[in-house]
């Protein structure tokens, strides 16, 4: 047998392309990452197991520098490293919001602090921070209008709302930013700029970590939950690990344990919470490849669009569906329609001797054979509308991508999600597929 041909030699190899394909390169050497550290250790932290750098699949992130076991201690950052809405108050900033009425909101303190640390540019004690936080951010409300509207409907409809409460938000925010005119020898309207608060916004909205709510007279009744936390807060997510976090009132310490190992010079990663893609993208500005929990959301027209126009009972039972919570949160997953979705589509599916039965359809008894099987063939036909609909969309992406230049990144964001989506409709498809010739 010739050498490299064999089991070993093709696990081996296997092996080597997974690891050279996620391994990251070291950015450590880079000036703001030095800086970084400086500050870091006058805060008395200092990191033994952990390096920044750049990875191919997920950009930059945390990398270990020794194997992590089960239950060790990843990092632990010290209560004077953290940007809470403590400093702000502590900061020259402090009685302004105190006598701001009515009281400001935990969120736009810290916003507020954001934008002016940034402008005062080497005169912040944040500097090194604000150095390597992101220029610019690709959550939704960062998106051109086009490419908004190329994401799937759903999160189009979030997205939008998001950019308008934002919006507003800073609209009823700028007669605080007046009243710190005496702060400033520049014009506030220059340096508290849309442009400057959403940057603000979305560096909290997609780094800050949870802290237990802490209650101050100063603010408004929405919960003051937020943390940045420098250095910790370049770890990626991955749905795949699970790790214990939170900050400890006895070393008052934001500390963060593995729960998962994890081994030398592999990315370490945290986990954001059980998002599913659309909420990953509105929240964070990203999309996990292969994410268990990624969907495919179906709406009530769909739903209505496959099912017999002469139903006379169609209107009583999307009441039904209504008001048993039936009608939001119906998908597709990797392992096929939810169980919600089937429900759904059983109940919509019942015939008109069968329609008392509808309370045992949302308990999960079966009907009937034929209503098992109209279930799945519309489910079946959804499935399909939706892998047409997605294989257009994916083409108007790709087109998109070759006349907007400018736009490339953006639109390969969304080309992502639907592609994600394309692959769940397609695992989707085939298990409907198998679940229906069980009927024939
Ligand atoms: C807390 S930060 C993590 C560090 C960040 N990558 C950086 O360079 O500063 C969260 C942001 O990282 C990015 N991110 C996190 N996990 C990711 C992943 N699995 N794939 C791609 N980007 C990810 C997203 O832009 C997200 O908004």
């Amino acid at each position: 047998m010739k050498k490299g041909r064999g089991r070993t030699s093709r696990i081996r190899r296997r092996k080597l392309f997974r690891s050279s394909e996620s391994r990251g390169v070291n950015e450590s050497y880079k000036p703001e990452f030095i800086e970084l550290k400086k500050w870091l250790k006058e805060r008395k932290f200092e990191d033994m197991n952990l390096t920044p750098a750049r990875f191919p699949g997920t950009g930059r992130g945390l990398m270990s520098k020794i194997s992590l076991q089960e239950g060790q201690m990843i990092i632990s950052l010290p209560e004077s490293c953290l940007l809470t809405t403590d400093t702000v108050i502590r900061s020259y900033l402090g009685a302004y919001i105190a006598k701001w009425q009515p009281p400001l909101s935990p969120l736009l303190a810290l916003c507020t602090f954001l934008v002016a640390e940034k402008h005062a540019g080497d005169r912040s004690v944040w500097k090194p921070y604000l150095e390597v936080l992101p220029k610019a951010y690709t959550c939704p409300v960062c998106l051109e209008p086009e490419v908004v509207d190329l994401l799937p409907k759903p999160l189009k409809a979030k997205a939008r709302e998001q950019r308008t409460r934002l919006q507003a938000f800073f609209t009823s925010s700028r007669d605080f930013f007046s009243s710190l005119r005496p702060l400033f020898s520049e014009a506030v309207e220059s340096i508290f700029s849309y442009s400057a608060f959403l940057w603000a916004w979305c560096t909290v909205n997609t780094r800050a970590v949870y802290m237990k709510p802490r209650r101050r007279r100063c603010f408004s009744a929405e919960p003051d939950t937020y943390a940045l936390a420098p250095y910790l807060d370049l770890l990626n997510h991955s749905p795949d690990v699970q790790v214990q976090a939170g900050f400890n009132e006895e070393t008052r310490c934001y500390e963060i344990r593995t729960v998962s190992s994890c081994r030398k010079h592999e990315e370490v990663f945290i986990c954001y919470g059980p998002h599913d893609n659309q909420r990953l993208l509105l929240e964070y500005g990203f999309v996990s490849i292969h994410n268990p929990h990624a969907c495919v959301y179906v709406s009530k027209d769909i739903l209505v669009k496959y099912l017999p126009s002469t139903d006379k009972q169609m209107k009583k039972k999307i009441s039904i569906l209504k008001d048993h919570d039936f009608i939001e949160n119906l998908t597709f997953g990797w392992d096929g329609p939810s169980w919600r979705l089937l429900t759904a589509l059983k109940l919509l599916c019942l015939e008109a001797e069968e329609f008392t039965c509808w309370k045992k359809v949302l308990l999960g008894e079966i009907i009937s054979d034929t209503n098992e099987k109209t279930s799945l063939d519309i489910a079946q036909k959804i499935c399909c509308y939706f892998i047409e609909e997605t294989n257009a969309m994916l083409q108007k992406v790709s087109r998109m991508k070759a006349e907007e230049i400018a736009l490339i990144n953006q639109l390969t964001l969304v080309e992502t999600l639907w592609t994600e989506e394309l692959k769940i409709l397609q695992a989707s498809a085939g298990i409907l597929n198998n679940l229906q010739t069980a009927f024939t």
